[in-house]
């Protein structure tokens, strides 16, 4: 489905930022990607869409090599590939559903995206979508009316919308709080196994990682030094990739966030059986 063959970058600045990545992702898997700051990780998604040129390497959507592809035929090539991002990338004084179509706008004709006329039939797969993200009640709303997490499910469905064979998630919680985090992962994921689409989530938080994806894959450095389930990343592969020290503040600092939301839920219940108590 994809593969990404000896995929190499070096920046004008000298700076190697992937060296030799390899690997294959099959339908409908969804790989996690982590690695500390500055290890190559959105320089790889932006390599397979060629929002980065790479240096050197291969990188194949269903046997054509986007890294060989002219300009028109890389526009092409760019409607497979939906993208959703941290900052949501949405057009803040457009509604929802305005949005959601946007993302047929590859496949439009310029002057019909002047004109915003889309087919019937794209507005109806809107309305598909966005009932599946959980916003049919906000299709009018203009986007600036969102929560965070109301926002992130309007970029879903706008990737979605242009019916893509890869999808490509760039810290898509980055913006939000944990339990907002979990459910935006848990949609995207569950999409992609209803869909069948494989995806590659750029994600900093590897325990977010741990819970939702089929596959993690650990870029230090540039180069790939962990490919495999959730469940063998263990001490020894998070050391690996992100070193000792990082990797010991880190589960600190999930530590500390996981035991604030015990706390914060057992004040809560408290709270609750105080109140039913005075009612
Ligand atoms: N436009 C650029 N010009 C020169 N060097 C760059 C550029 N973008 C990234 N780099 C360098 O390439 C390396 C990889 O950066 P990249 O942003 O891909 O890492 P990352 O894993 O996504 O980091 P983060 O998690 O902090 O976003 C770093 O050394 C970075 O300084």
């Amino acid at each position: 489905m994809l593969s990404i063959e000896a995929l190499t970058k070096r920046y004008k600045t000298g700076d190697l930022a992937l060296k030799e990545v390899s690997f294959s992702i099959e339908r409908g898997q969804v790989v996690g990607l982590i690695g500390p700051s500055g290890a190559g990780k959105s320089t790889l998604i932006r390599c397979i869409n060629r929002l980065v040129e790479p240096t050197a390497g291969a990188i194949r959507l269903s046997d054509v090599d986007i890294s060989k592809l002219g300009r028109t035929q890389l526009k092409t090539m760019r409607r497979r590939i939906g993208m959703i991002y941290q900052e949501y990338a949405l057009v803040e004084r457009l509604t929802v559903m305005e949005n959601v179509l946007s993302g047929r706008l590859g496949y439009v004709s310029f002057w019909r995206s002047l004109a915003r006329r889309y087919a019937q039939k794209d507005v109806d797969k809107a309305f598909g979508l966005l009932e599946r993200v959980g916003l049919s009640d906000h299709v009018d709303k203009r986007a600036d009316e969102l929560s965070g997490g109301q926002r992130q499910r309007v970029g879903i469905a706008r990737a979605l919308e242009q019916d893509p064979e890869l999808l490509l998630v760039d810290e898509p919680t980055a913006s939000l709080d944990p339990k907002t985090s979990r459910q935006i992962m848990r949609l995207i994921c569950e999409i992609c196994r209803e869909r069948d689409l494989p995806a590659i989530i750029n994600i900093h938080d590897v325990m977010l990682a741990q819970m939702f994806v089929d596959r993690v894959i650990g870029l230090t450095a540039g180069e790939v030094v962990f490919d495999g389930p959730p469940a063998e990343l263990d001490h020894a592969a998070l050391t690996r990739i992100y070193g000792e020290e990082d990797w010991r503040e880190m589960r600190k600092a999930a530590d500390e966030a996981a035991q604030d939301a015990s706390d914060a839920a057992a004040f809560k219940a408290a709270e609750e059986e105080r109140m039913a108590g005075t009612v």
